[in-house]
Formats: C-alpha cells, sequence, structure tokens
C-alpha cells in the first residue's frame, strides 16, 4: 500500500464495511450455537486461552480482517519494529521495548548497534545494587539498613510498576522474599499523595528511587525534591546520597538534581515511556522489594510473549487477534468502549496500565502521515476487577449500551481458599 494511501479507501476495509450488515443480521445466541465456528474462535498460547467466540464476528469476518491486515503492511510493520528500524517516525527514533526483555544471547540492533548487551549491563546492575539493599549491606546514613522503597514517578513511570507489583503481592513465592519489605509509589502532585506515602515510614530505612524518563516532568521532580527535604531535613544532606537513587534516560539532569550517577540506572530512548516497566523503571522498584530472581521470570514471561507476537501466523496470533477485533469493533461496529474485566483481584491495576498503554497510543484523529481519518479509531478503555464490576457498571452493559467486554479468568488462583460444603 502506497503509504499515502489511507487504510479506509482499501478495498478490504470497503468490504468489511459491507460485511457489517450480514452481521448485524446475526444474533451471538445462533452464532453461538455453530460449534465448529466456536472450535476456531479460540487459540491457545503459553498457557493463556484466548476465546474469541463471543465476539459479533463470523470466520468470514476474521478472513477480511486479515485481509485488511495485509493491506496495512502489518507483517512487514512488526518486522521493521523488531529490526530496529525506526518506525516512530514523529521522533524518528526505533520501538524496541522487546530488547528490555530479550535474552542475554540475543541480537537486536538499533542504528547498526547490539543493544542487548547495554540492556544486560543495567539489569545486572540492578540485580547487584538490589541485592546489597536487601541484604542490608548497603546501609543508610545512620547505618540502618533500608527495608522500605518509595517509587516517585507517574504515568509509564508509574502505571506497569505499579500494576506489577499489585499482581505480585499475593504470589506465594514473592510474599516470602518480599518479607519485612515495603514497596510504595508516589505519583500525584496533591501533597495528600506524599503525606501518605511517608505515614509510618522513617528516613532513616527509606530508600527513594526517581523514576523519570525525561527527569522534567512536573509532578515527579516537586516530588522528589519533597522527598530530598524530608531525608536531608531528618538525616543532613549528606545523606541524600544514601538513600535517593534513579532510573531515568537523562543523566545528566539526574546529576544536577543531586543523585549520584554511580546509583542511577539507564534506560534508552527507544523505550517509549508507557512501554517502560520491563526497563529500570520496573525492574529496579520490583527487584528491590521482591529480589531479581522473581521479577526476571516477569521478564522471561514477556519474552516468550513476543516471540510467539513476532512469528506466529496472524490466524494463531494472540496480540494481532486481540489488536483486529479491536479495530472490528471500534472502526466498523461502532462500539467505542471495551471492558477488562479480570476475575482476580491480582489484576486490580491491569485496567489502568492498560489505559495508558491503548489510549496513549491508538485513537489519534490523523493518519501517520497527518491526513484527517474519517472514521473512529482507539477504544475507550475501563475496567474493574469481577465481581465487584458486577455490582456497579455491569447494569449499564446489560440493560443499557453495548460494551465489548474482555473476561479474563484464572484456572489456578494465586491464593485458593475452598469452604467446604459450598
Ligand atoms: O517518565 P517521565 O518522563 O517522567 O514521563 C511520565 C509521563 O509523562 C507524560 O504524561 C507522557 O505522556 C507519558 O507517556 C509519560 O509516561
Amino acid at each position: 500500500m502506497a503509504s499515502s494511501v489511507l487504510i479506509s479507501d482499501t478495498e478490504p476495509w470497503k468490504d468489511l464495511k459491507a460485511h457489517v450488515a450480514d452481521i448485524n443480521k446475526t444474533h451471538l445466541r445462533d452464532l453461538m450455537n455453530d460449534v465448529k465456528r466456536s472450535q476456531l474462535m479460540t487459540n491457545e498460547f503459553d498457557g493463556i486461552l484466548l476465546d474469541y467466540s463471543r465476539q459479533r464476528a463470523t470466520p468470514e469476518t476474521l478472513e477480511k480482517l486479515f485481509k485488511l491486515a495485509e493491506a496495512a503492511s502489518l507483517k512487514e510493520k512488526i518486522n521493521r519494529m523488531f529490526g530496529g528500524e525506526h518506525i516512530n517516525s514523529t521522533e524518528n527514533r526505533s520501538v524496541l521495548h522487546v530488547a528490555l526483555r530479550a535474552p542475554r544471547d540475543a541480537v537486536i540492533q538499533s542504528d547498526g548497534k547490539n543493544v542487548v548487551p547495554d540492556v544486560w549491563e543495567v539489569l545486572d546492575k540492578i540485580q547487584k545494587f538490589s541485592e546489597s539493599i536487601r541484604s542490608g549491606s548497603w546501609v543508610g546514613a545512620t547505618g540502618k539498613a533500608l527495608k522500605d522503597v518509595i517509587a516517585v514517578g507517574i504515568g509509564g513511570s508509574f502505571l506497569g510498576p505499579l500494576f506489577v507489583h499489585t499482581a505480585l503481592q499475593t504470589d506465594p513465592e514473592a510474599i516470602e522474599t518480599a518479607r519485612g519489605r515495603q514497596l510504595h509509589f508516589l505519583a500525584n502532585v496533591d501533597p495528600i499523595d506524599v503525606a501518605r506515602n511517608i505515614a509510618g515510614l522513617n528516613p532513616e530505612t527509606t530508600l527513594v528511587v526517581v523514576v523519570s524518563k525525561t527527569f522534567t516532568t512536573a509532578e515527579t521532580m516537586l516530588n522528589a525534591r519533597t522527598l530530598r527535604e524530608w531525608i536531608s531535613s531528618s538525616l543532613g544532606p549528606d545523606a541524600v546520597a544514601k538513600h535517593m537513587v534513579a532510573v531515568s534516560t537523562n543523566l545528566t539532569l539526574v546529576e544536577k538534581f543531586g543523585i549520584d550517577p554511580n546509583n542511577a540506572f539507564a534506560f534508552w530512548d527507544w523505550v517509549g515511556g508507557r512501554y517502560s516497566v520491563c526497563s529500570a523503571v520496573g525492574v529496579l522498584p520490583l527487584s528491590l522489594q521482591y529480589g531479581f530472581s522473581v521479577v526476571e521470570k516477569f521478564l522471561k514471561g514477556a519474552s516468550s510473549i513476543d516471540q510467539h507476537f513476532c512469528s506466529t501466523p496472524f490466524e494463531k496470533n494472540i496480540p494481532v487477534l486481540l489488536g483486529l477485533l479491536s479495530l472490528w469493533n471500534v472502526s466498523f461496529l461502532g462500539y467505542p468502549a471495551r471492558a477488562i474485566l479480570p476475575y482476580s483481584q491480582a489484576l486490580e491495576k491491569f485496567a489502568p496500565h492498560i489505559q495508558q498503554v491503548s489510549m496513549e497510543s491508538n485513537g489519534k484523529g490523523v493518519s501517520i502521515e497527518g491526513v484527517i481519518l474519517p472514521f473512529e479509531t482507539g477504544e475507550i478503555d475501563f475496567g474493574e476487577p469481577g465481581t465487584n464490576g458486577q455490582h456497579s457498571f455491569y447494569q449499564l452493559i446489560h440493560q443499557g449500551r453495548v460494551i465489548p467486554c474482555d473476561f479474563i479468568g484464572v484456572v489456578k488462583s494465586q491464593q485458593p481458599v475452598y469452604l467446604k460444603g459450598t
């Protein structure tokens, strides 16, 4: 497809537009009676089962969506991303968050350089540093071990790490490795958030991690200055070196702020802030709380789905299927919202994380060439764990508007409780 042609001007798009009328004649009840269709519309990878049989779509819809993906050169675009090409055209940068979780021996190039050794240099540094804090070999200004951590950051420097922390909190292995430690997140510029975070904490035993890709974000810098004052007014200005570290791509500003560059953990401009949870942004605070080996498992899981996304044919490719179905719902069927409904309290912060990842990326009013789009894009994501949401907004979903829902179930709970006789 020539880059100046809008996707909505292609034949596969027009074909899907016409197909909407066919789907409008069907009822989900009848679609679900078609056993073969239901079997076709499931897919499994690495313990994840995707069942999309309850979408308002048929195998024919899928065929048409795959043709649209072809017209959009989706496969080539995926290859270009993994190949380190500058697909972030507005900033002229590679988009390589996948390199953050690549195995040590992988080769991923950006601007003619393999970036994987740089990634592992920082991961090794995090492992060493977090072990020294956790073991008590690194102590604070008054000689006490640092058992509590406040991670200061907002947006992508907050939501991903908070999501993973919330998910790990009730994992049996992570409970053991986090014993005696606390991890807090300070994001809001409202001083109430500072007050809540430091309540009950002692600066003598607290480590502050300032997390900011740019190191200029107003909220984060104000909160960082507030905590610097909290530490230095209680322990003296020299204590800052022992009690504050940073994660950033802007190491010059980190040093200017007064943090020892040896205690700064780098990442790179080819990591979009909202996709940075697998960089030091997430790995440092989470390793301090749970130990590096627990966090490494998270990186391995992310790497596994990267491989799946990169190499699996679209018919079986879970991220591609989810993306195409979202496009179908939003831009063809006209459903603007999507509810994310995990039936697991551990996934409580999943919807806010996806909100940023999806809504800060998609839903633009113009094409990548700046041409105004004649159709709606991007979904409004919201969600709550079930069953809480059932007693709140499900009423509207049942009886009011049509809202496509992603139900997420877990087969084996982190915390199984079986009450006899129920
Ligand atoms: O990590 P920082 O540079 O402090 O940025 C924090 C956030 O700032 C802005 O809101 C950007 O739109 C977000 O994508 C980013 O995550």
